[in-house]
């Protein structure tokens, strides 16, 4: 077997997993050698070799093996020119690079695009749709009706995946647009280069010739001025130009602590939406999604009736650990070549499913609270004494007592630093008021209940 044999290999590949898979994971690699039995490929990602190993590796390895050579292991490696310097791991790094050039081919110092974030492997519920048709409507590109978009929520429920899926639309409509996606610490990690290479200029200019903006995680410059005022002059100029900027975080602009107030006020001028935590159904879905993928993975693995709702119900943290359930769940079955069934689910999952089990944050409780009563989840906290946010504000903290663990000074902290006699206080008037409020009483059952899934 010689270099030249690759070729061939790579067309038997083609029928062996399809067109589709062959475009997106073989094309791009190179065979770089082959020494006994092993065969080295160069790679654009740590991320793509791992999955490529991982997906592909098998048949790789038994058409390399015809013949008369015997390949038995695949080594992969990113060449270093495209490494990603120091201090700048791209969060979820991917197969296609975001950067995309004018005329000029110049290269814009984007992260990688994750090719399987798109808008449709994206699951629509309720809890994400303001979202999802926001990023919609920002990827159709044309006039700018809302800037910035600012999408925030909690860990893994999506923002990263609409951010990808908006810039792969845009890219696919208009690929003349100079698209630049990046996460926060990315922009703090240029910005810090450029200062010490003297050609902030060049740093200036770069940002502001971008077409659309995206920026992830901003709470990350929370804190670190000199980035922050950067950050703040080049998101002026954008919308000055008339620009898209789209901007993710884990929590509300207003909420983000150590972010200068004209930043946050210019971050709140847009279109801010919240993607919500998962509910049941949508769980579900994305479920349903990811089996689906995996039956063709898999060819011949069977998925037991009720698997996937058992999982639905009770991994509710967040869409990573659900998807990583589902991962393991069926390279295990493959491995053990048996059904999955209700009680592999739970053998194999067993420390998933634990950690799994309901723990309720006082944060969660704050946003349900605020959402039923439509106060702000900022004047929940905060130190407004009106009564239409003083009551739900004791109810929060009445929530926060029955259904965590934490103790009065804690929920102190949480509510915006109050003492704790504040905390016993406002439960203490909750108490009081079910015995003679109906309504209230209603509140809280429902609150209860939602809160607890
Ligand atoms: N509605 C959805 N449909 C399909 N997949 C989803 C959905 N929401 C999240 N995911 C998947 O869950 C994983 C985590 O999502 P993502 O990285 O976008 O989260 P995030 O909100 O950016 O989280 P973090 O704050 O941790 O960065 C990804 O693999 C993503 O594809």
């Amino acid at each position: 077997m010689t270099k030249d044999a690759w070729g061939r290999v790579r067309e038997q590949l083609i029928t062996r997993i399809g067109k589709n898979n062959y475009t997106t994971w073989i094309e791009p690699i190179r065979l770089a050698s082959l020494e006994g039995e092993v065969a080295r490929f160069e790679v654009p990602t740590t991320f793509f070799g791992d999955w490529v190993s991982r997906n592909f590796g098998d048949h790789i390895i038994s058409h390399l093996s015809a013949g008369d050579s015997a390949v038995s292991r695949l080594e992969f490696f990113v060449p270093a020119r495209t490494r990603a310097p120091a201090g700048e791991v791209a969060k979820k790094p991917a197969p296609r690079a975001v950067a995309r050039s004018r005329a000029s081919d110049e290269e814009l110092p984007g992260a990688t695009l994750d090719a399987r974030f798109t808008f449709d492997s994206f699951v629509v519920g309720k809890p994400n749709e303001l979202a999802h048709a926001a990023a919609r409507r920002v990827a159709e590109g044309g006039p700018v009706t809302f800037n910035p978009l600012f999408l925030y929520g909690g860990v893994g429920l999506g923002k990263t995946h609409l951010m990808h899926a908006i810039a792969h639309e845009l890219q696919a409509r208009q690929p003349e647009l100079r698209v630049l996606y990046l996460s926060a610490e990315q922009f703090m990690y240029r910005f810090v280069q450029a200062l010490r290479d003297k050609q902030i200029m060049d740093f200036k200019e770069m940002f502001r010739s971008v077409d659309v903006l995206m920026v992830d995680d901003v709470q990350f410059i929370a804190g670190k001025d000199s980035t922050q005022e950067e950050f703040f002059h080049t998101f002026n100029a954008l919308i000055d130009q008339n620009k898209q900027i789209v901007i993710s975080a884990d929590r509300a602009p207003g909420e983000i602590k150590d972010l200068e107030e004209r930043i946050k006020s210019r971050l709140q001028c847009g279109l801010v939406v919240d993607l919500h935590p998962t509910d049941y159904e949508l769980r579900l879905g994305i479920l349903q999604q990811k089996a689906e993928f995996y039956r063709t993975q898999y060819k011949g693995l069977q998925i037991a009736h009720g698997v996937l709702e058992f999982l639905a119900h009770r991994i509710t943290t967040n869409v990573r650990v659900l998807e990583g359930a589902l991962t393991r769940l069926f390279a295990f079955a493959s491995l053990v070549g048996r059904e999955i069934t209700l009680d592999l689910a739970q053998d194999c999952l067993a420390d998933i499913l634990r950690a799994s089990d309901r723990k309720l944050t006082i944060e969660e409780i704050q946003r349900k609270v605020a959402e039923h009563y439509n106060v702000r989840l900022s004047d929940l906290i905060g130190p407004k004494r009106l009564r239409t946010i003083a009551r739900p504000r004791q109810v929060a903290m009445y929530l926060a007592k029955h259904l965590t663990p934490r103790s009065l000074p804690e929920i102190g902290r949480r509510f915006g630093g109050r003492d704790h006699t504040t905390i016993m206080h406002g439960i203490r008037k909750i108490e009081e008021l079910m015995a003679i409020d109906s309504q209230l009483s209603d509140d809280l059952q429902l609150l209860r209940r939602l809160l607890q899934g």
